[in-house]
């Protein structure tokens, strides 16, 4: 398999403390790669070393193939990004903001109509951005990002402080620059919400450790439904259902079986039945994807 991205055992270190740990990384061709992670989690020290804007202390980064610590600036010559809080100039216009970067990019003055056209903002692109709305700005700093026609985009928390209108949005757009302009985009995020309609794959960091790398359709199949049993005696019913084969756990006073088969639930509750426990409950419980991300950076954080 051919990454667009790829890290190996990639570590940064500020004196003791290890912010980005081992950090094996695989990003494909085409993909929406959300990156996510609890604040602190190390996602921005990541995506600063991706972009070549801090060193590793140690570990490898491969982008397009090649070496960033070699070929640094042919590999970001390719490479658009938006990191947290761009800045731009107040009192010029969208237009002017863009032509600034456009000079030291070098490409030709037509691309800055272009990029306000693909980020919705072509009929303000004479207003001051100092009238922005957050979401405006973002999208600005979006289409500053796309100037240089990049095939790899990566964009750190791009909804962080928007509004839910503002990041349908800011979804929408990212969706299309994947789908139409087939671009290989990295998004941050510290809610798993904001990406989990748009990301094909999601990697999640705590503690600058990466403890979930794979496709959301694997995340989603950790969500399936559990059956939830409330009983009199839950101690005797678990050991019960422990010598008979059957692992459960127990939480808020309930115990869990996992995803079983019919047959199996009609087993366990027979089981419970002829052993004398009284059972008052049977449910389903479905965990939304939102609770298993917080349970997989919580678990983390009990080690
Ligand atoms: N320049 C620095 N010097 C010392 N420690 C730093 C530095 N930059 C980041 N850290 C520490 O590294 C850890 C990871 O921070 P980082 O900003 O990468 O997390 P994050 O996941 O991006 O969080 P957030 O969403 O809050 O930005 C934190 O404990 C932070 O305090």
């Amino acid at each position: 398999m051919e990454y667009i991205l790829e890290t190996k055992e990639l570590t940064k270190r500020f004196g003791k403390e290890e912010a980005v740990s081992k950090l094996d990384m695989k990003i494909k061709k085409g993909e929406i790669y959300g990156f996510l992670g609890p604040n602190g989690a190390g996602k921005t020290t990541t995506i600063r070393i991706l972009l070549g804007l801090m060193k590793p202390t140690s570990g490898s980064i491969r982008i397009f193939q090649e070496n960033l610590d070699t070929e640094r600036i042919s590999i970001l010559k390719r490479v658009g990004s938006l990191v947290e809080n761009p800045s731009y100039y107040p009192h010029l216009t969208a237009y002017e903001n863009l032509e600034a970067s456009r000079k030291i990019l070098e490409v030709p003055k037509a691309r800055i109509q272009e990029v306000l056209n693909i980020v919705g903002l072509s009929d303000v692109t004479n207003k001051k951005v100092k009238g922005f709305s957050l979401g405006m700005k973002q999208r600005l700093g979006i289409a500053n990002s796309l100037m240089n026609n990049p095939e790899l985009l990566i964009l750190d928390e791009p909804t962080n402080g928007l509004d839910p209108s503002g990041i349908i949005e800011i979804r929408n757009l990212i969706n299309r620059l994947a789908n139409e302009a087939g671009i290989t985009i990295l998004i941050s995020s510290h809610l798993l919400s904001e990406v989990d309609q748009l990301a094909t794959t999601v990697g999640i960091i705590n503690k600058g450790k990466l403890i979930f790398q794979d496709s959301i359709d694997v995340m989603r199949r950790y969500a399936q439904q559990s059956i939830s049993i409330k009983v009199n005696d839950s101690e005797k019913a678990r050991n019960m259902l422990f010598s008979n084969g059957i692992k459960t756990n127990y939480e808020n006073g309930r115990i869990l079986l996992p995803e079983l088969a019919d047959m199996e639930i009609a087993e366990a509750i027979r089981i419970l039945v002829e052993s004398g426990v009284s059972i008052y409950r049977v449910e389903e419980e479905k965990r939304s994807l939102e609770e298993i991300f917080l349970q997989m950076t919580r678990e983390e954080e009990d080690d």
